[in-house]
């Protein structure tokens, strides 16, 4: 039995005026990455001062406008980053930098020593302020803690008088979501009268979920009632920062847009401290997803995972939402099957609005170009395979066959586990197009009596390696071919379908035909298939792999 008394209930937020669950998200915030400090504070090799730098050029290069670039006072790396930055010429002019500091004097000082050149910058103050923490880590009364908030104010107005630059303030309850709402209000609200902000020159009250720990509809609750309470309120930017103790760091952040959050603080693929910080791409995927600007430019996926993966080593799950290898793969039958027919539909009716079955997303739009939609094991059904078949190969196979072929790739991945398109196209060509014993079709010779509404035939073919010929009479060449071989084998076969189908464009395409054929001797069916430069040529050979897959030269001998 787990001792689960162990825990205790985290309060909830007494709150029905809340309006948030009416709402609806209709446009991207303000972003604001925090991979190069809470991110980069959590790897277990911190970056470097060039793995920061393509960090920070690629988050650049996304389009985020306001970045945390570190913690400047901590270390030397992280204030020799900054400095890279501004002697390098890094920060282009629309972008803000950001940068974190502990509410003393010694840190905030150094702070602006870092700082020097930056025309404009975020400098982001915190404490913690939580129940736990106010007794044992600070040890200190709630009225001392709030002290801590003001004078690191103070102490930043102070540095900000002297620097040649904008000063944005930010302030930081630390552990919000473990704070009494009345108290961080409070705590905000003197940082607020402290610095003084206006509707023209606004500070950011950040609140951030530093541990997760409520369902998101509580940090909603949270995040509406100090949105609804803050002092001075079209002079603030209210923001957000969750992480992801709970696993619902996406959900608390969404639900905190809804909540009246107008900027949110996180990382890329969800980096950070613990189970990491909430992951931007996932909520500004969510929303290109609903067909809102994200404004953010996140079109190569690839790009991205590539360097995030190289400078961070850390690794992007197969299961991440948009990201992992495997999001865009189906295995299972149904699945497949709605796939296939999801994406015929959206040809054939010219939807100008994406809607497939089971991908949210077009892949293709976020540079997902070239990995298989469908791939096939032993969960996999008959569309699945007829999928990769016309994807791949162009094989548009006929409906009944789906599942006759479906049928001789799964007896294969039941044994061997996953089979690759190019092995299902190996099947295909040894159990149709290649189907040539003991029946081989040589070649033949059509002449149409127009007069008289028939197609003379002569065929050559081998019987067992023997050379034979013959001819025959029929409405058509396929029915001319058909009678020829019945009389010719003395059998009895039936052509229950035909179908035929253009492989590629050009001049030198070539033609796939398909006949279903049932032997009446024995009541068994099955198709065959062709495939030549030449439409006729393609049909006899189907009819040829048809009577070979049968068996019924063997059954006749
Ligand atoms: C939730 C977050 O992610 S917050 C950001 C966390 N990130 C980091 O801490 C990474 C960078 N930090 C560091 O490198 C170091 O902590 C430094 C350089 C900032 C400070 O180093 P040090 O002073 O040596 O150590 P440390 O951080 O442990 O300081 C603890 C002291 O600061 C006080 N303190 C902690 N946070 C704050 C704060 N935000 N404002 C004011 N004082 C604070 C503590 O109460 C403690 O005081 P005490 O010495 O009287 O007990
Ligand atoms: C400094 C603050 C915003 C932080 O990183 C957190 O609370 O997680």
């Amino acid at each position: 039995m787990m001792n689960y008394k162990r825990y205790k209930k985290n309060p909830v937020v007494y709150y029905p005026e809340r309006q948030w669950p009416n709402n609806e998200i209709n446009k991207a915030p303000i972003w604001c990455s925090v991979d190069l400090r809470d991110g980069n504070q959590a790897l277990i090799e911190p970056m470097v001062v060039e793995e920061k730098i393509e960090f920070f050029k690629l988050l650049v290069k996304l389009g985020f406008k306001e970045i945390e670039v570190g913690f400047p006072s901590a270390s030397q790396i992280e204030f020799d980053f900054l400095r890279h930055l501004v002697e390098r010429r890094l920060i282009p002019d629309d972008v803000t930098v950001q940068v974190l500091v502990q509410c003393r004097e010694h840190l905030i000082k150094r702070t602006f020593e870092a700082l020097e050149g930056v025309p404009k910058a975020i400098v982001h103050i915190y404490n913690s302020t939580s129940v736990l923490q106010r007794d044992v880590v600070f040890k200190m009364s709630k009225e001392e803690i709030k002290q801590i908030a003001i004078n690191g104010t103070k102490l930043v107005k102070e540095y900000a008088k002297d620097f040649d630059g904008e000063i944005i303030l930010e302030y930081s309850p630390e552990s919000f979501t473990g704070t009494e709402l009345d108290y961080a209000l409070e705590v905000c609200n003197a940082v607020i009268d402290t610095w003084g902000p206006t509707p023209e020159k606004k500070m950011i009250i950040n609140l951030p979920a530093t541990v997760e720990m409520n369902t998101p509809n509580v940090y909603a609750d949270q995040i509406e009632w100090m949105n609804k309470n803050l002092k001075n309120r079209e002079s603030v930017i209210l923001s957000i920062h969750p992480h992801n103790d709970r696993g619902t760091g996406i959900a608390a952040a969404e639900l905190a847009l809804l909540a009246g959050a107008e900027r949110v603080e996180g990382t890329l693929f969800g980096n950070g401290e613990r189970t990491g910080n909430v992951d931007i791409l996932t909520i500004a995927y969510n929303m290109f997803s609903q067909g809102i600007d994200p404004e953010l430019e996140l079109s190569d996926i690839n790009e991205i995972i590539e360097v995030y993966e190289r400078v961070t080593k850390m690794k992007v799950h197969e299961r991440h939402p948009y990201a992992g290898k495997l999001v865009f793969t189906a295995f299972s039958g149904s699945h497949q099957d709605a796939i296939n027919k999801g994406m015929h539909a959206l040809i054939e009716r010219n939807n100008p609005h994406w809607e497939v079955p089971y991908l949210p997303i077009d892949p293709s739009d976020i540079g997902r170009k070239y990995e298989p939609i469908v791939r096939i094991n032993s969960q996999s059904g008959k569309g699945g395979v007829a999928f990769i078949m016309e994807t791949y190969f162009g094989f548009k196979l006929p409906k009944g066959m789906h599942k006759e072929f479906a049928d001789i790739i799964q007896a294969i991945s039941e044994k061997q586990g996953e089979v690759a398109p190019e092995q299902i196209m190996e099947e295909f060509k040894k159990n149709y197009i290649e189907k040539k014993e003991p029946l081989h079709f040589r070649k033949c010779k059509f002449d149409d009596h127009t007069e008289e509404g028939c197609t003379h035939a002569v065929v050559h073919y081998t019987d067992n390696g023997i050379e034979k010929s013959f001819e025959a009479t029929g409405n058509g060449p396929i029915d001319a071919v058909q009678n020829g071989l019945q009389k010719e084998l003395n059998i009895n076969v039936k052509i229950l379908d035909y179908s035929e189908h253009a492989l590629s464009g050009g001049s030198g395409a070539h033609a796939a035909a398909y006949i279903h054929m049932l032997d009446l001797n024995t009541g068994k069916a099955t198709y065959g298939v062709g495939v030549s430069s030449n439409i006729t040529r393609a049909s006899i050979r189907a009819i040829f792999s048809a009577l070979n897959r049968l068996g019924v030269r063997d059954d006749n001998k």
